[in-house]
């Protein structure tokens, strides 16, 4: 567990690393750190905050009600529903939702299917598959306006086999046990978003 203090330096470090890598356009994209789970205290980034310059005030401290813990005349990610059904289903310590081509594409591209299928890939040991041949399905759900609505069918959608769900046209939310290993998990999803969508191209032009 942390303070909430660790906590809200913990988020802005991984935001400057995803807005280092182009993640974070526009104000998109949400992260938190647990800070306690029971009762349930999360630090996470404000609604509409520029993720690629956050200062600590951005970083706010809410419950499991999505009821802010401090004294700020922000509101809380729109997108926190999602957050703590997540926080609710799994022991996870860290959730990272960016916005990238590239896995817009491919939610896109599979989100009539419903999932992403990764197979034998080597980057699918960053998710905790050793396994030789390893094949993985990534979920996708609609991008519901409703935001309850969204949380529900990410946390329905996500299973233990893969630490991320796909929002159609929308971004990704990946998870961790520890914020270092939220950030690998999406890491490793970025990458196979980009390979899964450049071995379509040169399939198509092969
Ligand atoms: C301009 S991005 C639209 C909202 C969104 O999808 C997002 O990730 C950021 O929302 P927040 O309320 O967390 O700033
Ligand atoms: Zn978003």
């Amino acid at each position: 567990m942390h303070t909430f203090d660790e906590a809200a330096q913990a988020v802005i470090s991984l935001a400057q690393f995803c807005s280092h890598k182009g993640w974070l356009p526009a104000t998109s994209g949400n992260l938190s750190v647990l800070v306690e789970r029971d009762p349930m205290k999360i630090a996470i980034t404000r609604s509409g905050a520029d993720k690629q310059r956050l200062q600590a005030d951005d970083i706010l401290c809410i419950d499991e009600h999505m009821q802010v813990q401090t004294e700020t005349a922000y509101r809380p990610s729109a997108e926190t529903s999602v957050h703590i059904e997540l926080y609710r289903k799994f022991s996870c310590g860290s959730i990272l939702h960016v916005h990238t081509v590239f896995n817009n594409l491919v939610s896109e591209l599979y989100g009539d299917e419903g999932a992403v299928p990764i197979h034998g890939h080597e980057l699918l040991k960053a998710l905790g598959h050793w396994e030789e041949d390893a094949e993985v399905s990534i979920p996708i759900v609609p991008n519901y306006a409703d935001l309850a609505r969204l949380g529900q069918a990410v946390a329905e959608a996500a299973h233990a086999e893969v630490p991320a769900v796909f929002v159609r046209n929308h971004g990704i939310y990946a998870w961790g046990d520890t914020p270092e290993a939220a950030r690998r998990h999406l890491e490793a999803i970025e990458f196979l978003a980009e390979y899964v969508y450049r071995l379509g191209v040169a399939r198509d032009i092969g």
